[in-house]
């Protein structure tokens, strides 16, 4: 897993704009090579605050820019004493611009500068040089071959700006994608290096900004924002005077048989978000051990659609879909949903009842879909979905005019009104039953205490995979209940109850 990225900067970029930023800064006055030779610099500093002691280190070359920096890298290494060498995956004589000036560089250091071969010897930290932004389509080879290679290698790797083979745009690795123990990346952090396939292969991230001017990067309006305590919102403290009036009363829909322990984990997470009153509309069946869970929450069995249309009267948010099912009981229960309260989160379930029509999104909704059920919705292929995740959240988005968080790795929460939310926090001892429920419940509190759909979405998402991450030093096993006190405790850490 990454380490802390608390230090990062929240602006995400694509490639495009990174390139537009790069584009920016040269006009404004900084030569190209300047900002490769500031690269360099980060890059090698990073690389020796890592591995103080390697004293050896293998540049795999390719043939652009991100080459450049991967040559002085060499020179630099070369300089300070170490042992270094460049396998260059692109013949020397064909490199243009600064990276061929790069290369000059690294032979006047008296970097050793050979020919990669796929026997080739790699010894010392590896420097994965190969492919930086400048990524189009699937990784053609030699660079493929260069890239298994150096992941069997088994020798430490820092990717420079970005793992070769992983989409910054996506995050996807195009075929195959450098797997780094430490990625150093510049001037702007790209969205790839956050969601998909990248916490498999980034390692710990480090950001350099390469001096760059901070009003020519504010001036380009960023694709997305990293959640952060900076940036998530706070539910206000409550005056002395507080009543669970105030807090919202929320309602969880579902609990078909055999599935009532997912609606009652979504109730329980909203109750301990801090909702002021939490309902239950389940089987009557559960009812009993609904009860014997949680006293708390005013759990009532309904059988038909209009049993479920008279409690909504009373509520302003719902949470609809959790062991909902997608037989009658849960299909009459979901359109009599879709007709009332003042917001709704509409997870599981619901989602895969959504994806065949048989309801449709109310105002202020809230989709918490795993891929899976994206992929549903959107008619396609789980692949597709995860090929290009930022576009499929959008994707939803729009067809829904709806919140839609899609859950996995790197969680993306995208607004119809365009904006959009990555959070990379979270482990993967989080892949767990109920996890998802926790999630849908938290949600739905942070809606019934005021917040408006998106801010509720990224808010929840940060707590439940911070809350993930502090319990995961536990290892395997964590069980989705767990969550709860953990993320009250960093909820009162976050927003404090009390001024
Ligand atoms: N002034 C700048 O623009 C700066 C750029 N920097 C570095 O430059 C990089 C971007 O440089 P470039 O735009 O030259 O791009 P890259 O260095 O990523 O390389 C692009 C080249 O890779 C090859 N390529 C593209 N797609 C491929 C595929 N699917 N399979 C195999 N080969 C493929 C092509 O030959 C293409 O010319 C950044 O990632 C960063 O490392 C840094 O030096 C900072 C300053
Ligand atoms: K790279």
């Amino acid at each position: 897993m990454p380490d802390s990225h608390d230090d990062l900067p929240i602006p995400l970029y694509s490639a495009a704009q990174v390139r537009e930023l790069d584009a920016r800064l040269i006009a404004a006055g900084t030569p190209g090579f300047e900002l490769m030779q500031r690269a360099g610099h980060a890059a090698w500093r990073a690389l020796r605050r890592r591995w103080p002691d390697a004293g050896a280190l293998t540049v795999l070359a390719g043939r652009g820019n991100n080459a450049g920096d991967g040559y002085l890298v060499a020179a630099l290494a070369k300089r300070a004493g170490w042992l270094a060498r460049v396998l260059a995956v692109c013949n020397p004589a064909q490199l243009q611009g600064d990276a061929a000036k790069a290369c000059d560089e690294a032979r006047q250091a008296g970097v050793e500068i050979q020919p990669w071969r796929e026997c080739a010897r790699l010894e010392g930290v590896l420097v994965d040089a190969l492919l930086g932004t400048g990524l189009s389509g699937e990784v053609r080879e030699p660079y493929a071959q260069a890239i298994r290679q150096l992941n069997a290698s088994g020798l430490p790797v820092m990717a420079v700006d970005i793992p070769s083979g992983l989409s910054a745009d996506t995050g996807r690795a195009l075929g195959v994608a450098v797997r780094a123990e430490l990625t150093v990346t510049f001037i702007g952090l790209k969205l790839g290096l956050l969601t998909g396939d990248a916490p498999d292969c980034v390692g710990a991230l480090a950001f350099a900004d390469l001096q760059a001017d901070p009003q020519i990067v504010a001036g380009l309006p960023a694709e997305a924002v990293r959640l952060a305590a900076g940036n998530v919102a706070r539910l206000a403290p409550r005056p002395r005077s507080a009543h669970k009036g105030r807090y919202g009363h929320l309602l969880v829909v579902g609990g078909d048989r055999g599935l009532g322990g997912a609606a009652l984990l979504s109730a329980e997470s909203a109750l301990r978000s801090g909702a002021g009153l939490v309902s239950l509309a389940t089987r009557s069946e559960h009812v009993p051990a609904a009860l014997a869970r949680r006293a708390e929450v005013m759990s009532v069995g309904v059988s038909s659609a209009n049993q479920l249309l008279a409690l909504m009267e009373r509520v302003d948010v719902l949470v609809v879909g959790p062991g909902l099912g997608q037989a009658a009981w849960g299909r009459s229960l979901l359109s009599a949903a879709a007709r009332g309260a003042r917001a709704q989160i509409w997870d599981a379930d619901a989602l895969n009842l959504l994806s065949v029509g048989a309801a449709s999104v109310p105002a202020n909704t809230v989709l918490t879909p795993h891929p899976g059920e994206a992929a549903r919705l959107l008619g396609c292929d789980i692949s597709a979905v995860q090929a290009d995740r930022p576009a499929a959240v959008r994707a939803l988005a729009r067809k829904y005019a709806a919140v839609a968080i899609l859950k996995g790795a790197g969680s993306l929460i995208a607004d119809p009104d365009g904006r959009l939310a990555v959070c990379d926090h979270g482990h993967p001892a989080m892949a767990g039953a109920g996890l998802g429920d926790v999630l849908a419940g938290l949600v739905g509190g942070l809606l019934a205490q005021g917040l408006p759909p998106f801010e509720a979405a990224c808010l929840a998402v940060w707590l439940h995979a911070r809350a993930g991450e502090r319990l995961a030093v536990q290892g395997r096993g964590l069980a989705a209940g767990d969550l709860f006190p953990v993320v009250r405790q960093l909820l009162e850490e976050h927003a404090p109850c009390l001024n």
